[in-house]
C-alpha cells in the first residue's frame, strides 16, 4: 500500500483556480473522504493524484516520490467512478481481468485473480455473466473488484455509490469499509455525500471553492464544524450572528443563549446544534416558540425533527424523541444547552477556522 502527499497542489481552468495550494496527507492504509459541494475541487484532486491532469503548481507524492511527469498507468494507483464505467460487451470477469491484462498478467493466474475478487466482493461464480445483466449495486462490486484487481498502492473512489438508492448505498458502504480495512487498502473517496463520508471515512477533508475548510475524524468534524461554510454544507441551519459577554453567556437573535466554559468574549457566529434545543425546565421560562413543523428523521431513527418559529429571530431545528415531541401548531418554551452551542470561525478557506 502506499501513502499519499499534496504539497500546494494549484490547478486552473483559464482564469478558475479549481485547486488553491492544496495541502493534503493519505497515510499508509488509511480511508480519507474529500467532501465538498458541486464545484469545490474533488474530482480535479482524484484526476491530478491519478496523473490524468498535472498541476499548474505544487508537487503530488506517493510513498515520497514525486509524480511529476509519471504516466497514470504508472502510479499505481486504482481509480472507480461514480458511473462504474463497465464494459457493456465484455462479461464480469472479463471487465475485472481488464486491469491483469493491461498489467502483463499470464492468463492462468489472471483466472485465479478473478474468482477471488468475485468472492471478496460477495459476487462468487459470477464470473460468466454479461453486465448488463446485473443490478446497479452488483455493477458497483464488479467495478470494485477491477479497480482492486492490480493491487493498487493507493484505490481512489469517486461517488462510489452515487448511482444507487440510499439504502443500498447505506448497507454497501459499511461492506466497503470493512473490506478497505481488512485489505488494508489506502483510500481517497470523493463524495458529496455527507453521510456516506461519515461512514466510510477515518478522516474527513471538507472542500469549499478549492481549498480545505477543515479536516478531522467525521465525529470532530460533525461536533465541531471549523466554520458556517462547514457548518451549513453539514446541514446545521441554527446559525446567527452573536456577541459572547462574560459569565459564559451570548446576546443571539433568540436572546441570551448559555456558551462553553473558556469562550472569548467578542462578536461572533454561533451554532447551536439541534439536540441542543429543548423545552424549557421550569414553567414561565424559556423562548415561546410555535411548532411549525414536525418530521420524522428516517433511517430507522425515532427522532424526531422540530421547526420551531420564536415569532421574532430565525426558525430553530430541534431534535427530539418522537415520545416527547410537541404537536405543529402548539406553543412551546425553549431553553439551550451550552454543551451544544459551537463558536464558529471565520470562513478562512485554509483549514484553519
Ligand atoms: N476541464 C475543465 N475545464 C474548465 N473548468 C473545469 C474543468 N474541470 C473542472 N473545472 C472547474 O473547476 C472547478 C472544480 O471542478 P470539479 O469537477 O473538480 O468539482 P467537483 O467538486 O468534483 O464537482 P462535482 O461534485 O460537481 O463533480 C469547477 O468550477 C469546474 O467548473
Amino acid at each position: 500500500m502506499a501513502s499519499l502527499r499534496l504539497e500546494a497542489v494549484t490547478v486552473r481552468f483559464g482564469d478558475r483556480t479549481a485547486l488553491d495550494a492544496v495541502d493534503l496527507d493519505v497515510a499508509d492504509h488509511e480511508i480519507v473522504c474529500v467532501l465538498g459541494p458541486s464545484g469545490s475541487g474533488k474530482s480535479t484532486l482524484l484526476r491530478v493524484v491519478a496523473g490524468l491532469r498535472e498541476p499548474d503548481a505544487g508537487r503530488v507524492l506517493l510513498d515520497g516520490r514525486d509524480q511529476l511527469g509519471v504516466a497514470t498507468h504508472r502510479r499505481g494507483v486504482g481509480l472507480m467512478f461514480q458511473d462504474h464505467q463497465l464494459f457493456p460487451t465484455r462479461d464480469v470477469g472479463g471487465n475485472v481481468a481488464f486491469g491483469l491484462r493491461m498489467h502483463g498478467t499470464p492468463p492462468e493466474e489472471a483466472e485465479r485473480r478473478v474468482a477471488e475478487l468475485l468472492d471478496l466482493v460477495g459476487l462468487p461464480g459470477a464470473r460468466r455473466r454479461p453486465v448488463t445483466a446485473l443490478s446497479g449495486g452488483e455493477q458497483q462490486r464488479v467495478a470494485l473488484a477491477r479497480a482492486l484487481a492490480p493491487r493498487p498502492g493507493l484505490l481512489m473512489l469517486d461517488e462510489p455509490l452515487g448511482q444507487l438508492d440510499r439504502s443500498l448505498r447505506e448497507r454497501l458502504v459499511v461492506e466497503l469499509r470493512q473490506l478497505f480495512r481488512r485489505l488494508g487498502t489506502t483510500v481517497l473517496a470523493v463524495t458529496h455525500d455527507q453521510g456516506e463520508a461519515f461512514a466510510l471515512a477515518d478522516r474527513v477533508v471538507v472542500m469549499d471553492r478549492g481549498r480545505i475548510a477543515q479536516t478531522g475524524s467525521p465525529v470532530e468534524v460533525w461536533q465541531r464544524p471549523a466554520s458556517e461554510f462547514v457548518a451549513r454544507f453539514l446541514g446545521f441551519t441554527n446559525i446567527a450572528p452573536a456577541t459572547v459577554r462574560g459569565g459564559g453567556t451570548a446576546d443571539t437573535p433568540w436572546g441570551e443563549v448559555p456558551v462553553p466554559p473558556g469562550t472569548p468574549p467578542g462578536p461572533c457566529t454561533l451554532l447551536i446544534r439541534p439536540a441542543g434545543v429543548r423545552q424549557a425546565d421550569a414553567p414561565g421560562r424559556g423562548l415561546p416558540c410555535t411548532v411549525t413543523a414536525r418530521t420524522l428523521r428516517g433511517g430507522g431513527s425515532s427522532e424526531i425533527s422540530l421547526l420551531l418559529d420564536p415569532g421574532s429571530g430565525p426558525v430553530l431545528e430541534a431534535s427530539c424523541p418522537l415520545r416527547t415531541a410537541p404537536e405543529p401548531g402548539t406553543t412551546v418554551a425553549v431553553a439551550f444547552d451550552a454543551g451544544e452551542v459551537v463558536v464558529l470561525g471565520r470562513d478562512t478557506g485554509d483549514g484553519t477556522a
